[in-house]
This record gives C-alpha cells, sequence and structure tokens, in this order.
C-alpha cells in the first residue's frame, strides 16, 4: 500500500569539524538570500569575501570542542534520533525522511526518496519552533522550488510553526524540573537571534513590528507570525506552567552576525545587567532549538558561563533541549496525525 510521507528538515551543520567542511557550510548557509537578505552582489562580496574566510577557522575551533567522537555533531545526532523514534511510532502507515538545509543529507535526496516510493502525500515539518523567513521560510521555498519541476506532484503540507505546541512547552518544563528551578536567582529565555529588518519585512502593516511600543509582549492578528512575537508567546508559556513571575524571567536573544541592530535585548547584556545586580546562578531554556546544537552546547554554557563568571556570577545552567525525549516524539507524531 502506498504511504504517507513527512519530512523532517533541521538546519543543518557541517560533515566534520574540520576548517574546510565549516567553510563549506556555512558558505551554503550564508549565501542563501533568505539568511543574508541583501542583494546578491553584496552578498557575495561579504560571505565569500569577509565573513566566511574570517568565521571558518574560529567556528571550526567551536564544532571541534562539541564534537563527539562517536556520534558527531549534536544537532545530527538529535536529528537522527528524531527521526528513528518517529519512524517508529508512526509505523508502516508513514515513510519518514530526515533531512537537513544546509550539507547533508539534503533535501533533495530526502524528496527523491519519498517521490520513488510513490508516497500519497508529503508533511513537510521544518524543525523550528518559531517561524522565520531565515529558518522556516528556506525550508519552505527548498521544498517548493524542487518539487515544482516534478511530473506529479503529491499532496504537500508545510507546518509554518509550533510555537505553542503544549506537548513541545511541557517537554521544556519536564527537563528543567531535575535542575529544581526555584533555587536559581534567574530564568532566561534565550532565543536566537534575527536582523531587526526581517522582524520588519514580516509586518505586512510596516506599522507595528518593533514601530508599537512593546510590539511583541503579545500575540496578536497583526504579529501572529512574528519570530519574536512567536518567541515571547513560547516563553510566556513555558514560564506559566512552571509558575514563574514575571520578574522571574526575562526574554532574550542570542548570537548575532555583523554590524547591523538584531532583535532585542541581546543575551550578553542581560547576563552583564544580572551579574551587576548581584545574581549568582541563572537557568537558561533555549526553546528556538528542538535539539542541542552549537548554539546551545558552547554558546550558552561555555561562552556565556564564562562571561558571567567573570563578571561575578557563579553558574549558568543549560535546560537541555527537546532532543529525543519522548513527549517530543509525542508532538511530532500528534502534529503529523492530526495534520
Ligand atoms: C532557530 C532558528 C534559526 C534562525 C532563525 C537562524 C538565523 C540565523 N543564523 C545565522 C547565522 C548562524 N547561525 C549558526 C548556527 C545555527 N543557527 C541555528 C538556527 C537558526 N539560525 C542553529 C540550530 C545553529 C547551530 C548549527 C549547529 O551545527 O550546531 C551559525 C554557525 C555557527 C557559527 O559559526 O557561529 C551561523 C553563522 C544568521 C545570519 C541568521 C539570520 C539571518
Ligand atoms: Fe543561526
Ligand atoms: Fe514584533
Amino acid at each position: 500500500m502506498a504511504k504517507k510521507g513527512v519530512l523532517l528538515v533541521n538546519l543543518g551543520t557541517p560533515d566534520s569539524p574540520a576548517t574546510a567542511d565549516v567553510r563549506k557550510y556555512l558558505d551554503e548557509f550564508l549565501m542563501d538570500p533568505r539568511v543574508i537578505d541583501v542583494n546578491a552582489a553584496l552578498r557575495t562580496v561579504l560571505v565569500k569575501g569577509i565573513i566566511v574566510p574570517f568565521r571558518a577557522p574560529k567556528s571550526a575551533k567551536l564544532y571541534k570542542a562539541i564534537w563527539d567522537d562517536q556520534t558527531g555533531s549534536p544537532l545530527k545526532h538529535y536529528s537522527i534520533l528524531q527521526h528513528q523514534a518517529l519512524q517508529q511510532r508512526l509505523g508502516d502507515e508513514y515513510m519518514v525522511e530526515l533531512a537537513m538545509r544546509y550539507q547533508s543529507p539534503s533535501i533533495e535526496s530526502a524528496l527523491k526518496k519519498l517521490k520513488e516510493a510513490l508516497v500519497t502525500e508529503i508533511q513537510v515539518i521544518a524543525l523550528f519552533p518559531q517561524y522565520a523567513s531565515a529558518s522556516t521560510g528556506s525550508v519552505h521555498d527548498k521544498v517548493m522550488s524542487l518539487v515544482k519541476d516534478w511530473q506529479t506532484i503529491p499532496n504537500i503540507s508545510f507546518v509554518n510553526s509550533f510555537h505553542d505546541n503544549e506537548l513541545m512547552i511541557e517537554t521544556f518544563v519536564d527537563n528543567a524540573a531535575k535542575y529544581q528551578p526555584e533555587t536559581f536567582d534567574h530564568i532566561l529565555f534565550s532565543f536566537h537571534g534575527l536582523p531587526q529588518r526581517q522582524l520588519k519585512k514580516c509586518d505586512h502593516t510596516q506599522n507595528y513590528c518593533l514601530k508599537v511600543d512593546g510590539c511583541c509582549n503579545t500575540l496578536n492578528d497583526t504579529n501572529k507570525f512574528c519570530y519574536s512575537a512567536q518567541s515571547h508567546d513560547t516563553a510566556r508559556l513555558i514560564a506559566n506552567k512552571m509558575g514563574l513571575s514575571r520578574e522571574q524571567y526575562t526574554v532574550c536573544f542570542q548570537s548575532r552576525l555583523g554590524n547591523d541592530p538584531w532583535v532585542k535585548p541581546y543575551t550578553s547584556e542581560i547576563i552583564a545587567e544580572l551579574a551587576k545586580e548581584g545574581k549568582k546562578r541563572l537557568l537558561v531554556f533555549c526553546p528556538a532549538f528542538v535539539a542541542d546544537c552549537l548554539e546551545t552546547v558552547y554558546e550558552v554554557t561555555t561562552e556565556y558561563g564564562d562571561e558571567f563568571k567573570a563578571l561575578g556570577g557563579e553558574h549558568v545552567q543549560l535546560v537541555e533541549s527537546l532532543n529525543d525525549s519522548p513527549k517530543f516524539i509525542d508532538a511530532l507524531e500528534k502534529m503529523v496525525r492530526e495534520n
């Protein structure tokens, strides 16, 4: 019997932590017009002439620090576990394929397998809880550009975002429980950053985002696709489930690139402020990621941990990502079955 297809797509990671592989990865990633969203000539000069040559050797050192001898990149390792667990849950009725937006396995090769199996439909799940053109949008763009040339195009559906998915929220809360959140001085929800320019582009009114005070603090009909507003919503849902008051947590954004303004407040500035206020122990959630990766394992634990300690703080504790926790696999299974 023909199966239903599911395509899970995460961002991607270098094939190895060698500088040449990191260069290849950064080159493909940053030449994506949805990521560095300037005109093609300027993007080429910036990416190939400046960012990649300088960043690749530095990033390679960071990747070496998080690379596991047996399992390699955490992002890929957990993506593979998520793929296997979801396939097992969904059984023979479904064919689940895993792809990475950049590097391997490619979206092209995963779609080819689904096409050859003559699946009756394809559900595309970009593994980013909050929608951004640079992440989810780019995955959808790539899938559409490949499928448009097929003779027979099956039913295709896209999950735009799942920032408020109840089982996902519960998984983050469960993961935090073992650290006894009440023993920390403050809780951070640190999301991946995004250039402010890209937030404004998503505002179809051009009158709301970053123009109205506290534009992202509530999710409404105008900002329902805004990455920052969805991030605030995810944080609020986790905080409410944990019974936190508004003063006990801060939403912030990490990993800036370049000199343009990115979504604020920046995690590094918040960490410095908290250290100045005498806070000693921070518990950090990274709810923009479904799998631990460079941005969580290295940036939060090592970089922000060192920064905080240098300013008088004592400990930064990362709450691990969703990874292959059974409840997150429940969330994915429910998403597929109820679509
Ligand atoms: C959560 C979704 C992500 C968005 C949105 C996003 C936007 C974005 N990222 C960069 C630049 C870099 N990101 C890097 C790593 C990285 N980014 C995400 C996710 C999102 N990025 C993940 C999951 C990872 C980790 C990958 C891994 O292998 O572990 C990097 C590479 C690392 C480094 O060199 O520091 C860069 C560069 C931009 C410019 C951008 C939006 C415009
Ligand atoms: Fe990124
Ligand atoms: Fe906004």
